[in-house]
């Protein structure tokens, strides 16, 4: 499991640490330069060709580290020392105002002064025929959008890097993505490698940040799991070693022991999405799948799936009128799980359905598609809302149910899912690029798996079946759900590696998440 904090939180961290643990400020920003040192002779020496061949002659390596006036700088002129005391052309340029420098960042400087480090000040033309570029220009102090003087710097290193074909290592953020949100503050400065420190910013991870911090490194510079505790932290977020906490299939289990998961879902000349959840609820591990959708889907998901059960209904019976849903309730009496919505469309009966099976649903249940838009489109559903209720929104869906426009939702997207679960008392699954999980409780986990090979139909319909999967297994709504997500993430991965980004079905996702869960 790994932490994420952000920017105002790992500020607390560094207070706490100096404060009250005793490291003294000066050290954390050796550590911190000395991490980010390593990781350039890294790239210097394995990651480029060319560089390692010239290797031999490391006054041939030109490296240009671009500093501002906080503590973000201070790192940045330790680079410089330490790159420079190795052997490299090393040159460290200090932007902004000297009134505004730091006290580490003064001492820094009177230390590389003292070793001879190249330093220079001007800021009209910093080509140099760089092969790396160390941004230690704004850490997570950035504090509001960046204008003038630094706008044109940041910008000028960008177009210096692309054509000098340099690689870029962010110090702890790439300057200009804010560390909370991942927004660009009025430009930024895209690297191929940010060294964070500590703990992993939420910003670094979410979209377009993401984008801009190229690989994540997490460096240990001295911060203690003691200060994260007192501190708090924004998001978790799963990693490979934690699918060993999966449930462990019972040798001696039979399929009732894995759970029997209810499917309703499809509509006339929509039946895919019924398909889809079934068969990957199947591939998850389920004992039992039950697909429940109109009479026109009988033939075509008997033929695809016959290992589903299939009951069906005339959409034309169900009305207002209380009887008229009986077999709804009888449905849900059968079920450990119920997965409502793919598929549903949206005509007048899909109301009573999904009022129907929210009101008689007592197990946990996985609200999808047009079973959320209709909660959107009938606000008083939200009353039948309890925790056992998984929603699994993409971003549109997410705008209908809060009647708020997506740029709002991104505004501070972690606060968004946040906000709507606790408001709600269910776990709320916000699919995106980066899916963000949030429980009742009050924890947010942040999914780093996957890839753009998932954004294609079908496959929100599989990330429903992986869910309603793990929970027949026994697991709960939260880990359920952000294990799901998790593994859904790398069946994303792994189909695109034999397939290719573009090639990727959804069919091939529940394929391979056979092999993970
Ligand atoms: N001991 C520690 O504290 C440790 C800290 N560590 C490192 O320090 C970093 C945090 O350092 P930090 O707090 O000094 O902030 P930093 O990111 O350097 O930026 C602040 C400067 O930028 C300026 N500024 C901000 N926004 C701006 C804008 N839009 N446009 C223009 N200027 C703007 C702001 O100016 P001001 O607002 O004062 O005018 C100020 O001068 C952290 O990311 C990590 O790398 C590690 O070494 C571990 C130990
Ligand atoms: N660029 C991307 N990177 C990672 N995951 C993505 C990306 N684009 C989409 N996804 C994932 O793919 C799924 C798409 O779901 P959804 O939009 O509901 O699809 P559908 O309705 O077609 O089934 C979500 O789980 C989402 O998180
Ligand atoms: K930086």
């Amino acid at each position: 499991m790994r932490y994420f904090v952000t920017g105002k939180q790992m500020k607390q961290i560094d207070q706490d640490t100096i404060e009250r643990i005793g490291i003294p400020s000066l050290v954390l920003v050796e550590r911190a330069g000395l991490a980010v040192a390593d990781a350039v002779e890294e790239i210097i020496t394995s990651g480029h060709p060319d560089l390692s061949a010239r290797d031999k002659n490391k006054k041939n390596v030109r490296i240009l580290i671009a500093c501002g006036t906080g503590n973000n700088g201070a790192d940045g002129i330790v680079v410089g020392r330490i790159l420079h005391g190795r052997g490299y052309e090393a040159v460290v340029f200090l932007g902004g105002n000297p009134e505004h420098e730091t006290e580490e960042h003064r001492r820094q400087q009177k230390i590389a002064e003292a070793l001879g480090v190249t330093m220079m000040r001007k800021t009209e033309d910093l080509s140099g025929n760089w092969d790396v570029i160390v941004d230690a220009v704004f850490g997570i102090g950035l504090a509001r959008e960046i204008t003038g003087e630094w706008k044109n710097i940041l910008e000028q290193l960008s177009e210096i890097a692309k054509r000098d074909g340099a690689k870029v290592v962010a110090t702890d953020t790439p300057s200009g993505i804010h560390s909370q949100t991942g927004h660009v503050m009025g430009t930024a400065l895209r690297a191929d490698l940010t060294v964070t420190f500590g703990y992993g910013k939420t910003g670094l991870f979410l979209y377009p940040g993401r984008n801009y911090a190229g690989k994540v490194r997490v460096a240990d510079v001295g911060f203690s799991d003691v200060s994260l505790e007192r501190v708090g932290w924004d998001c978790k977020s799963l990693e490979e070693s934690d699918l060993a906490d999966l449930p462990v299939r019972q040798s001696d289990g039979n399929k009732g022991t894995f759970g029997k998961v209810l499917v309703i879902a499809g509509s006339r000349g929509m039946s895919g999405a019924a398909y889809f959840s079934a068969l990957s609820a199947y591939r998850t591990g389920a004992g039992l799948v039950k697909v429940l959708t109109v009479s026109e889907n009988r033939a075509v998901i008997q033929t695809q799936l016959p290992e589903a059960v299939v009951s069906v209904y005339d959409p034309d019976q169900i009305t207002a009128e209380e009887h008229s849903t009986d077999f709804l309730r009888e449905a849900c009496d059968w079920a450990d799980v119920i997965v409502l919505g793919p598929g549903l469309g949206q005509e007048p009966y899909v109301e009573y359905l999904v009022e129907a099976v929210l009101e008689h649903a007592y197990v946990p249940m996985v609200l999808d598609a047009d079973g959320l838009n209709t909660v959107a489109s009938h606000p008083y559903l939200t009353r039948y809302f309890t925790e056992n209720i998984i929603l699994t929104p993409h971003m549109g869906e997410m705008a209908r149910l809060c009647s708020c426009p997506i740029s709002e939702l991104r505004e501070d997207p972690v606060q968004t899912v946040k906000a709507y679960s606790s408001r709600y008392g269910v776990t709320c699954v916000m699919k995106d690029a980066s899916t963000l999980i949030a429980d009742k409780d009050g924890t947010v986990w942040l999914n780093t798996s996957g890839c753009s090979a998932m954004a294609k139909g079908g496959s929100g319909d599989v990330l429903t079946g992986i869910i309603a999967g793990l929970l027949a297994r026994g697991m709960d709504c939260d880990r359920a759900s952000a294990f799901g997500v998790y593994l859904h993430g790398l069946a994303g991965e792994s189909g695109s590696a034999k397939f290719g980004e573009n090639g990727v079905l959804a069919s091939n996702l529940a394929d391979e998440i056979a092999k993970l869960a």
